[in-house]
């Protein structure tokens, strides 16, 4: 790609950065009327005309009824899509908006919306428009709230999510490219004014940007960082496979007797918190924990295990943690389900399907790429 940060993308490179969905049957492209966007759905449409052969595009707009000007943006996006030969959807999100944490529950209700027009126009993909400054942003907020390394990698190019694909081919392509390419062909585009709302986080630390990359931290070395971090991560959870693996060859096969205590200590500290973070989102009936919760019981586990007791067998430590409980004799760690919490009328209260102990389930997809921060 170019090294020039303000110029156009050329149809070459469009087509390089769009190649690898070239045999999707079709793709969503999730389109706000921003400049990214845009520019996403005019580089999507000029590729996909090249092509004899191709996905079937189409376009959606999620208008989350929070700014008057939504409505209008929505069929200013149809407006252009229909220009360009493509298929447009407007979804509201019409459910009680929080008081607090609103980006947040507008995300959420997109992905939503987007993923329900995907399933409807047979699109195992949706496409969006995140560009290396936004990953720049993502790496700022992840480091600012210390998250560990799966967090810090921040975006993937594609991340499963319920059962679809999110992808992203705009990731490396800085912003202002986007903008540049929109200029060339003359597209106008809207600025949505919550982008920037110093109420919310993300728009406070894009003021900060300039600051820092006038001291070298800019989108370049950040998206970089974020690569790093990618590549280590991926590194350490083949180390948690093999550490699993080790684990369960130890136990015999024998599922309900969990893990050989002192092989468990032995391990690296990554590599337990990583272990203890997977068998918690299988095992447990609420998903993941957080990474602060996970590092907690590691270092309660380790305490416990360290001290002396008589009876081999003596409960060291007992304790529940994300719909499980995790128990501790001198030779076993256990995590089972914990029973299902008593609703106010009585019924049983369970998030996750009925499981039984740390072996002999199906694995569920636990990535960081489930968008979940770590
Ligand atoms: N209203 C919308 N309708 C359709 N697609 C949208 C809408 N808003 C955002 N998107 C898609 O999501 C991409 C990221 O948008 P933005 O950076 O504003 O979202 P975000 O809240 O930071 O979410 P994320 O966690 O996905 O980064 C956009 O480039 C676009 O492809």
């Amino acid at each position: 790609m170019s090294g020039n940060d303000e110029a156009p993308l050329t149809a070459r490179e469009a087509s390089h950065l769009f190649a690898d969905w070239k045999s999707a049957p079709a793709l969503v492209l999730a389109v706000s009327g921003g400049p990214d966007s845009l520019a996403l759905m005019w580089l999507a449409a000029r590729w996909r005309k090249a092509l004899k052969r191709g996905p079937a595009l189409s376009v959606v707009t999620i208008d989350h009824g929070l700014r008057p000007e939504a409505a209008r943006e929505a069929r200013a996006v149809k407006q252009f899509a229909r220009s360009l030969d493509l298929p447009h959807r407007t979804l509201r999100w019409t459910g009680d908006k929080p008081a607090s944490g609103l980006p947040a529950a507008a995300r959420e209700a997109r992905y939503r919306l987007l993923a329900r027009a995907a399933s409807a126009a047979g699109a195992g993909y949706i496409m969006t428009a995140h560009t290396r400054d936004d990953q720049a942003e993502t790496v700022l907020m992840r480091l600012s709230r210390g998250s560990g390394i799966a967090g810090l990698a921040a975006m993937a190019r594609e991340t499963e999510r319920q059962g679809l694909m999110l992808v992203r081919p705009l990731l490396d392509v800085p912003k202002q490219r986007l903008v540049a390419t929109l200029a060339r062909a003359g597209v106008e585009f809207a600025i949505d004014p919550s982008n920037s709302d110093p109420r919310f986080t993300r728009p406070r630390l894009r003021e900060l940007m300039p600051l820092l990359a006038a001291e070298g931290c800019d989108s370049r070395n950040l998206a970089r960082f974020a690569a790093r971090a990618a590549r280590a991560d991926a590194a350490l959870e083949l180390l948690v496979d093999g550490a699993e693996q080790f684990l369960a060859l130890q136990s015999g096969g024998h599922s309900l007797l969990g893990y050989d205590a002192t092989a468990f200590c032995a391990l690296a500290a990554e590599i337990r918190i990583r272990l203890l973070l997977r068998v918690l989102g299988r095992v447990g009936r609420e998903g993941i924990p957080e990474l602060g919760k996970a590092e907690a019981l590691d270092r309660a586990i380790q305490t416990a295990a360290a001290a002396v007791f008589p009876a081999r067998r003596q409960i060291k430590l007992k304790q529940t943690l994300a719909g499980a409980v995790i128990s501790l004799t001198a030779d076993r760690l256990v995590i089972t389900p914990a029973p299902p919490r008593r609703g106010r009328g009585g019924e049983s209260v369970s998030k996750a399907p009925e499981t039984s102990s740390i072996e002999g389930r199906a694995r569920r997809d636990l990535s960081r790429k489930s968008g979940r921060m770590r």
